[in-house]
């Protein structure tokens, strides 16, 4: 069911430091503009690597839902994983009918590329936070 890997979810206190420290100190040249995505209580930005990105993911809002992880991990830190899926709804019953919890209401949200997403408890993924995304039509024409 999961196929490439999407995105590295990395959040931080802050988008800007996180910026430099990924184009000066490990030298990534192809730098998104970073954007709010209220919605989902998240200020991201993406960084292209060879075969994937990292999102940097910074709170956006009180009800953010990395506030916890940030409390925990004052400095940031790795957050989740995202793969990709042919089809959100198949996959996230399949995930359910395996006995995996989808979090939030279980209703596929749209996400920061644009298509539905949908987030698998970390109790059930052996401690990391997994994400599964529909991939986009051109994602990788
Ligand atoms: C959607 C836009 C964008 C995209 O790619 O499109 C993003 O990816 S935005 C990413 C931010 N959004 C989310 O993460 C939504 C799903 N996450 C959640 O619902 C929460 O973060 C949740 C439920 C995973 C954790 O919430 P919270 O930290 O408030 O709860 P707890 O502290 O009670 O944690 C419960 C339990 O889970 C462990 N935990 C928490 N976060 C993580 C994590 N990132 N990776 C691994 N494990 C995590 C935490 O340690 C607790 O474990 P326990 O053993 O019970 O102490
Ligand atoms: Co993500």
């Amino acid at each position: 069911m999961i196929g490439r890997l999407n995105h590295v979810g990395v959040a931080t206190p802050s988008i800007d430091d996180s910026i430099k420290l990924y184009r000066d100190i490990l030298g990534a040249t192809r730098i998104h503009e970073p954007f709010n995505l209220p919605e989902q209580g998240v200020r991201v930005c993406f960084v292209d690597v060879a075969n994937s990105q990292i999102e940097l993911i910074e709170p956006l809002g009180d009800d953010s839902p990395i506030h916890g992880f940030l409390k925990k991990n004052p400095a940031g830190g790795q957050h989740h994983v995202c793969f990709e899926v042919d089809d959100i709804i198949a996959a996230r019953d399949e995930m359910r009918a395996k006995g995996a919890t989808i979090l939030g209401t279980g209703e596929p949200r749209i996400g920061a590329h644009g298509t539905p997403i949908i987030f698998v408890h970390p109790r059930d993924m052996g401690g990391v936070l997994i994400e599964l995304m529909e991939t986009p039509e051109d994602m990788h024409a």
